[in-house]
């Protein structure tokens, strides 16, 4: 009778070498959350893992660049964007787009084993919102084709609903569309939409790594429902991602629901400890 094939183990400690340079504590935070993130979920095994974009994902990158070369070399990172393209460069793996990724023999949609990405706020449902570094519809791409997501994070992205401490929802949009894109997300409830401006780097708005642009689109606090539906003037985030999405001109939304949310996220805090948190349980970590 064939054996089955031992469960790959973990090949990273989960705790830091000390920092080459010294951190804040909100750095250590990231970092911590990051080498727990890589020690759980890059397995020898991988052979394609999404690297997503932000001030955390860097640590991500300097875990998995601490591993010998020899366990990495037969990896391949896709990245989500100008900076994770240069972090993955910089570390000396080797990278490639999304685009170029073979389908298997059954034409599969998931074809990485593993994306690791950032948060810019997570709710009580692992809910997300992405693009405040305007960074989302790679990111969005590059996780709707992980067999799993890994969010790594710091205690600030908690909330019990998305639109409590973040302030608006990134939309990514053609710059043609954008007085469409701001007149009708008016009529969808949200105040005052903005498109985001490159000051003080650039003059101008921010233009994305896909030549789009970027709007800010505020709303009330989301339920986290996963199932579309309307509480008076207050949104879910699946209607409200779907309606948002359905606007001419849109590209993306920065809201991860449904298929697309994290299997498990990863909360650096400010004790030091890591919180670990999937649907079904939370756990600490020291
Ligand atoms: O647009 C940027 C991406 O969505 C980032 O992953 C997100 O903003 C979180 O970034 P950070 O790790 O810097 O908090």
């Amino acid at each position: 009778m064939p054996q089955a094939a031992p469960a790959a183990q973990p090949f990273l400690s989960p705790h830091p070498p000390p920092p080459k340079t010294p951190l804040t504590p909100l750095q250590a935070a990231k970092r911590a959350a990051a080498y727990h993130a890589v020690s759980d979920h890059l397995l020898p095994n991988h052979t394609y893992v999404g690297i997503g974009s932000g001030s955390t994902i860097v640590y991500v990158v300097e875990a998995i660049s601490t591993l010998p070369r020899s366990l990495t070399s037969h990896m391949t990172f896709l990245t989500t964007g100008h900076q994770s393209r240069a972090l993955i460069y910089d570390a000396g793996l080797r990278y490639t787009n999304i685009d170029t990724l073979p389908l298997d023999g059954a034409g599969a949609v998931r074809m990485l084993d593993v994306a690791f990405d950032g948060a810019d706020e997570v709710d009580a449902e692992l809910n997300v919102i992405k693009g405040g570094g305007a960074c989302l519809f790679q990111e969005k791409l590059v996780v709707v084709s992980a067999k799993k997501f890994v969010c790594v994070a710091d205690h600030r992205k908690l909330s019990p609903s998305l639109l409590t401490s973040f302030p608006s929802i990134p939309v990514e949009i053609l710059p043609l569309s954008t007085q469409h894109v701001l007149a009708s997300l008016r009529l969808l409830g949200s105040p005052s939409p903005t498109l985001r401006s490159g000051l003080p780097a650039k003059a101008g708005p921010v233009i994305t790594d896909n030549a789009g642009f970027i709007v800010d689109a505020p709303f009330p606090p989301l339920l986290p429902s996963q199932e579309p539906s309307d509480e008076g003037s207050r949104h879910d985030v699946a209607t409200l991602a779907k309606r948002i999405k359905e606007i001419v001109g849109v590209v993306e939304v920065g809201l991860f629901f449904g298929a697309q949310k994290p299997a498990v996220v990863y909360f650096g805090m400010d004790d030091g400890g890591v919180m670990v948190k999937t649907l079904e349980k939370t756990e600490q970590r020291s």
